[in-house]
């Protein structure tokens, strides 16, 4: 553990007031040291957090909060924040279940008046907060929001900056330009941004901080930098033409700059102003700075060689059969092309990009654009691959029905994350794309059980010619099966018998196979023939294959790992339809529980939602009414 002096005297933002620029300082290295400890043990998102230590001692120094609100975009930077507002003691707790969220949440402090994890959502939700504030009176309280460089290419931003410049509300924005995303940023703004940060009027001041500093001590030089920074507003940014006072670029390391910056603006009542900060992400620890990500996300490390924990080599991660499987189809069909919006390294398109770096596309953090960029691709005769997490891919819904579905477009939507995810929790849980996908007319849907079915998937989309197509797959591992060179396309809407028993039926779509195969041989042991079926496809249903499972066996279980709303209760529904339910089947939907999950192990996460094997075993046993065998097996 790191030696902290001057941090073990910051409980509450409260005690940072009144301190000189010289105790700040010594507060943000040690600060910087607890993160790095801290994250050493967890895991987690660590180089945006180094990033913006300066900032967020500053920014509680200058600010009141929680009076005065502050809003992180994304959350992931906010490990120093949590640090600094009362969670110190639970810092090591960050993303482990039962512990700190590895996001901003409202339930946790009162320091987080908005929850995030999503980007670009923070000058919308500010913008909400500074005219709630204002309709309630309170001016004297301040709203501040702080968006990154890559979170900047979304819709959203540009929509809230339109909005708050008309309405000239006082409100803060700080651009913490890293010059980083979670890889390196995309897209026209990101040059813009690296235009002014190249400004003669951003090197000059970057002099004056060295020269001054040395020459006049800190306190000096920060009157000195603040006497400058007064007259730096440029006009004509494009921040200005939006209805912004635009302040920098400054530097985001420099506390004597930063101080005095803030201070300016926390005065200035004329309306929305934005201070171009400049950053480093992994700012301070060498093994971070080095990194081509730069530490953007982590596993456990030695804080001494920057080492991360390797994971034992086991199966193949479903990411990269994906990408191996669409390179493959890809060689001999030109018109397939990939699209990332800003996951080139989550989604495997980077591998994809190397290969064919014409045909892959990274669009930066815009789903909604991504996927009607699709659209339109696939409207000209190409084959395009969306590759979006299924928890971001909610942020381009419209777009898929408005855009895609209603066309009849065949975008082919690879969609990864599927199911719980573990320590990123509530957030990036891909939970409802089943429901929301599976509920559009002519939409197909399927969800991988294993990786040779992912690679059969990737195959049977580049078939899928006359409408839109989607298939889901998890984080992490596959299961270990062989996966073939040439993969056979699967039939459209059939699934396939797995195991054939008597007495129930496990229907699975997805990941849950191998638990329902484990519960399969429990049930067999306690004398219950047990049909195991992977359904493959949740949109359109195996119907023979299902209404068979109906006719043939006294229980049949659906099972899936998505929230109600999805294939179970389509399989209920066609059921009801046929008349199936009728006769007396006894049926049970094994789903995500209603709730919004916290973070733990996914294998926890599923123990918690009541999706693995001996949840199987227990449902199965209820069913047939032998309720106290059902509570041993859950013992
Ligand atoms: C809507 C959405 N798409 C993708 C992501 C995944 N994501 C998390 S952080 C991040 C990069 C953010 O870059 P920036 O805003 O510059 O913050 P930095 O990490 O550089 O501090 C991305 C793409 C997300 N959280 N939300
Ligand atoms: C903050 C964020 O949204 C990403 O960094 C996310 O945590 C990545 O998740 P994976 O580790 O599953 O790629
Ligand atoms: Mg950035």
């Amino acid at each position: 553990m790191p030696e902290t002096p001057h941090l073990d005297q910051i409980h509450i933002p409260a005690d940072l007031k009144n301190r000189d620029l010289d105790f700040l300082k010594s507060v943000a290295d040690e600060l910087r040291a607890e993160t790095i400890d801290a994250v050493s043990v967890t895991g987690g998102h660590l180089g945006a957090g180094l990033g913006v230590v300066e900032l967020t001692v500053a920014l509680h120094h200058v600010f009141d909060t929680p009076d005065d609100v502050l809003v992180w975009d994304v959350g992931h930077q906010c490990y120093p924040h949590k640090i600094l507002t009362g969670r110190r003691d639970r810092i090591r707790t960050l993303r482990q279940g039962g512990g700190l969220s590895g996001f901003t949440k409202r339930s946790e402090s009162e320091y987080d008046p908005f929850g995030a994890a999503h980007a670009s959502t923070s000058i919308s939700a500010a913008l909400g907060f500074a005219v709630a504030r204002d309709l309630k009176g309170e001016d004297e309280r301040k709203v501040i929001a702080v968006i990154g460089d890559g979170a900047m290419s979304a819709g959203m931003a540009y929509e809230a900056m339109n909005n708050a410049g008309a309405m000239k509300k006082n409100l803060i924005v700080i651009l913490n330009d890293n010059d980083m995303s979670i890889a390196p940023p995309v897209g026209a703004m990101s040059h813009y941004f690296a235009r002014q940060v190249s400004s003669k009027s951003y090197q000059d001041i970057r002099k004056l901080g060295k020269g001054v500093a040395r020459a006049l001590g800190v306190e000096d030089a920060a009157r000195k930098a603040e006497e400058y920074l007064r007259g730096m507003a440029m006009g004509g940014t494009l921040f200005e033409e939006m209805g912004f006072r635009y302040i920098g670029p400054i530097d985001g390391h420099k506390l004597d700059q930063l101080v005095p910056v803030l201070r300016n603006v926390r005065d200035y009542d004329e309306g929305p102003v934005l201070i171009h900060c400049v950053t480093q992400k992994g700012k301070g620890y060498e093994p971070a700075e080095a990194a081509a990500d730069k530490y953007h996300g982590v596993a456990k490390f030695d804080v001494v060689t920057g080492e991360q924990q390797k994971k034992k080599p086991g199966a193949p991660s479903y990411t990269s059969v994906f990408a191996k499987s669409l390179i493959a189809e890809a060689e001999t069909d030109e018109s397939i092309v990939a699209i990332t919006a800003a996951m080139p390294g989550g989604t495997g398109v980077d591998k994809f990009a190397e290969r064919f770096p014409d045909r892959a596309f990274d669009v930066g953090i815009a789903e909604q654009h991504a996927v009607t960029f699709a659209a339109g691709l696939a409207a000209e005769g190409m084959k395009p691959y969306a590759a979006i997490y299924s928890t971001f891919l909610q942020r381009g819904y419209d777009q898929v029905v408005h855009d895609v579905a209603i066309q009849k477009l065949p975008v082919r939507f690879a969609i990864d994350r599927a199911g719980l995810v573990g320590a990123d929790g509530q957030t990036h849980a891909g939970s409802f794309d089943v429901g929301y996908l599976g509920m559009l007319p002519g939409m197909v849907v399927m969800a991988a059980s294993d990786e040779a079915e992912l690679a059969r998937m990737v195959k049977t989309l580049t078939l899928i010619d006359d409408g839109p197509s989607a298939f889901r797959y998890p984080r992490g591992e596959g299961t270990g099966v062989e996966i073939p060179d040439n993969p056979e396309p699967l039939e459209i809407g059939k699934g396939r018998i797995v195991r054939e028993g008597t007495a129930v039926a496990i229907l699975s779509l997805g990941g849950r196979l191998q638990e329902s195969l484990k519960a399969a041989d429990d049930l067999g042991a306690r004398g219950l023939s047990t049909t195991v079926a992977d359904a493959r496809f949740a949109k359109p249903l195996d119907e023979d294959m299902i209404l068979r499972l109906a006719r043939e066996h006294e229980v049949l279980i659906t099972i899936e790992e998505g929230a109600r709303g999805g294939f179970g209760a389509f399989v209920l529904h066609m059921l009801a339809e046929k008349g199936a339910l009728d006769a007396g089947l006894k049926i049970r939907t094994m789903t995500l529980p209603d709730v919004f999950q916290d973070q733990d192990s996914p294998y926890a996460m599923y123990e918690a939602a009541g999706l693995n094997a001996k949840h199987v075993v227990a449902t199965a046993l209820e069913a047939l009414g032998r309720d106290a065998e059902a509570a041993k097996a859950l013992a």
